[in-house]
């Protein structure tokens, strides 16, 4: 992750939706984001086609059962060499410990394993969300903050947050510990149903490692151009 990544959230639902998408972006290789919707239709057989292409993957089916399930199914994420997964971290430690355990059960001989990061808090959430309908009595930083440090202690890469918490993250764990951070809007764009969103470059002066870029390019008349845009921002905050 140190190349620090835009990564596209392929949010459509099928694969000819994709590769019209994809096809937009040239041949070059990205960072693509799986989630529950693509998944669900398409499978592994999707992931694997992008993989054999170059793409990097994101499989973002943000895990989140008893230990003992979660620890089998990450091992048969692994089994296809995704970069990527994500767990949530109120599913609590033991969980996020197995999943762990799982990608390395399932990790093929001689491959890495996949980076697996928790989600603190969605960042459709907001603060009164978290203390009304979740019942969590603590500011957003105070929680995200505290989830992050149950993530690290129980091996997780890093965390998916809003960009906001991204300082008060690193300023609390390891060098390593990365951020990946959805909640991305243009500047003036409609936060929709994202309730912590910042722009690109907004998200790169609080240090996110990596942002997660759905809507603002897939939804865009000229998703490349809006990628470029986004790359730009992200990339050169400060010409923003
Ligand atoms: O807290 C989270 C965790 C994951 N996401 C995912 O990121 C993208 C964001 O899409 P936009 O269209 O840019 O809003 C989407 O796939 C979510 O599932 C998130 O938004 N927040």
């Amino acid at each position: 992750m140190n190349d620090r990544p835009l990564i596209i959230a392929m949010d459509v639902p099928d694969k000819a939706e994709a590769d019209v998408l994809l096809a937009s972006f040239g041949q070059r290789p990205l960072f693509l984001k799986v989630g529950m919707e693509l998944f669900y239709k398409e499978g592994p057989a999707l992931v694997e086609e992008w993989k054999a292409k170059g793409h990097r993957v994101f499989l973002d089916l943000k895990l989140h059962d008893i230990p003992n399930t979660v620890q089998r199914a990450a091992a048969q994420l692994a089994r296809l060499q995704v970069d990527l997964v994500t767990v949530h971290a109120a599913g609590g430690s033991r969980m996020m410990a197995g999943t762990v355990e799982g990608l390395e059960q399932g990790t093929p001989a001689g491959q890495k394993r996949p980076s697996c990061i928790a989600v603190t808090q969605l960042t459709s959430t907001s603060e009164t969300m978290l203390n009304e309908e979740l019942g969590i009595p603590l500011s957003m930083n105070e929680a995200v903050a505290a989830y992050a440090e149950i993530a690290e202690r129980s091996g997780q890469d890093g965390v998916v947050c809003a960009a906001g918490e991204v300082p008060l993250i690193k300023s609390a764990r390891s060098s390593s510990f990365i951020t990946v951070t959805p909640g991305i809007r243009g500047a003036g764009e409609e936060a929709g149903d994202q309730a912590r969103v910042v722009t690109p470059g907004t998200a790169a002066d609080l240090g996110s490692d990596a942002i997660v870029v759905g809507r603002s390019i897939t939804k865009a008349a000229d998703p490349a151009a809006a990628y470029e845009q986004m790359e730009q921002e992200w990339r050169m905050p400060n010409a923003e």
